[in-house]
């Protein structure tokens, strides 16, 4: 989400509600990756919930003189590898599930990129979009002072996620550090570059899609420059992954936010699109003629690229998808049973826990470089993520055939294993 706030949105609007089956869809994943390696049903017990849950009711003055009251959460998933890490969500539709289950996942990211950290995930059922700038900070504020026991950058540092940004981080960081009365720039990731923030966070994690994207086309045979893609969402994973696209000389046919999509078969003028965009990621409101983003979903295109919510790839349209390369830019963005339906049509998925991992591995370049007081370029961070986003990718499409598994449940195995072997060397299973 870009930091100046612009156009106001009718709340919610054309956002469906997350399913609560994330968290046992992800359990049952979970499940079969850690059979597959020969861990006990213990070693499962222990990592099919977050190890911590907190849920809190935040009090926020509003400009009209009222006091709202929200609710957030955070869940850490499992500690055993090293601190917890992952993003804080401003979304209506926010659930303690969809929290749970999102924490998960960053395990699993981080487990296959082997950053020392298990993952967690924050959320505060709100709608920024109606909120001014002033309300906005003071949610952010009153979150970190009610989550700062659990939080800390040797407990669990937050980052950014759906329609939080660089500012909110500014704010977070520096409520953090007025409670503990020192400045405390390894807390959160995701900030500013003068306060701390890394280079090449913005765009990482999209740069770390069209990387994912590049080794998923290779191992179709294909070049990414001959293809056609779609890509749903325009915030900033999906606008990020459109533009660097459009600058490689990829063709992008169609691109959706929260209000619609747009598809044109000699393919979209991104730059032009970015500068219409507003701070939510919208840019359809501009443009008379639009189709829903369920109808996007099912134009013809070589790869589709869901970069917005949960839930949007299902039973109802995986057969209708005419890509012939997933790449999960979002998190969660296909059901259990389109995962099926698509890998029996013979689709490749490239899975979210590899493909937009490139965020929390800059992420914690910035942590690292936050520790060190010392800052690199935007090459050399680009360079090092790229490095580690082709390794990771071709241990998961290795993994895949050599247990004959879908690319999912390769990448869940790989990003398990850290955990099931610390916690046994903790002696904890
Ligand atoms: N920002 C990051 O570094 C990372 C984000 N992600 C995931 O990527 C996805 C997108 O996140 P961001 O781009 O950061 O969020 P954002 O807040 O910048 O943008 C969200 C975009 O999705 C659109 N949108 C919302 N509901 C929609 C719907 N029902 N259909 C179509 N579009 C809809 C919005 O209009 C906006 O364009 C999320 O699943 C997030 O968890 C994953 C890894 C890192
Ligand atoms: O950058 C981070 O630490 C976490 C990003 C995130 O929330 C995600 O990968 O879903």
């Amino acid at each position: 989400m870009a930091m100046n706030v612009g156009k106001r949105l009718a709340a919610g609007a054309n956002m469906p509600a997350p399913s609560e089956d994330v968290l046992t869809n992800t359990q049952d994943v979970v499940q079969n990756a850690l059979h597959k390696l020969g861990y006990s049903e213990t070693v499962y017990e222990l990592l099919k919930e977050p190890i911590r849950v907190l849920t809190v009711r935040i009090p926020v003055r509003m400009d009209d003189g009222h006091t709202e009251v929200f609710t957030g959460y955070r869940a850490q998933h499992n500690d055993a590898v090293g601190p917890t890490k992952g993003g804080i969500r401003f979304h209506p539709n926010v659930t303690l599930e969809e929290v749970k289950a999102l924490s998960i996942w960053m395990s699993i990211k981080c487990g296959i990129f082997n950053l020392p950290y298990g993952g967690a995930k924050g959320g505060i059922i709100c709608d920024p979009r109606t909120m001014s700038i002033a309300e906005q900070e003071r949610l952010a504020r009153g979150y970190v002072r009610a989550v700062s026991q659990i939080v800390g950058p040797t407990k669990d540092i937050p980052a950014p996620d759906v329609y939080t940004n660089p500012q909110i981080m500014a704010w977070m960081y520096d409520e953090y550090s007025r409670i503990r009365e020192y400045d405390s720039p390894g807390f959160i990731t995701g900030k500013p570059l003068v306060l701390g923030g890394s280079q090449g966070r913005d765009k990482a994690t999209a740069l770390g899609v069209v990387v994912a994207m590049q080794e998923g086309a290779a191992t179709l045979g294909k070049n990414l420059q001959d293809l056609k893609v779609i890509v749903q969402g325009f915030g900033n994973v999906g606008s990020n992954v459109a533009l660097i696209l459009h600058e490689m000389g990829v063709k992008v046919v169609g691109i959706s936010d929260a209000g619609g999509a747009l598809y044109r078969e000699e393919g979209l003028d991104i730059p032009s699109l970015l500068e219409k965009r507003d701070s939510f990621g919208m840019v359809t409101t501009n443009f008379s003629h639009t189709i829903t983003n369920q109808e996007l979903l099912v134009q013809p295109c070589d790869v589709l690229v869901p970069a917005a919510l949960e839930n949007q790839i299902t039973a109802e349209n995986a057969n209708q998808i005419q890509a012939s390369l997933v790449v999960e830019a979002a998190n969660g963005p296909t059901t259990h049973a389109a995962d099926e339906i698509l890998s029996e049509r013979g689709i490749l998925i490239v899975p979210d826990v590899l493909a937009n991992a490139g965020g929390v591995t800059v992420s914690y370049f910035e942590w690292v470089q936050n520790s060190q007081g010392y800052y690199w370029t935007e090459e050399e961070v680009n360079h090092r993520m790229r490095e580690m986003m082709v390794a990771s990718a071709q241990t998961i499409f290795k993994t895949a055939k050599r247990y004959q598994v879908s690319t999912r449940l390769a990448a869940y195995m790989v990003g398990i294993k850290p955990f099931a072997e610390a916690m046994r060397w903790r002696g904890w299973v």
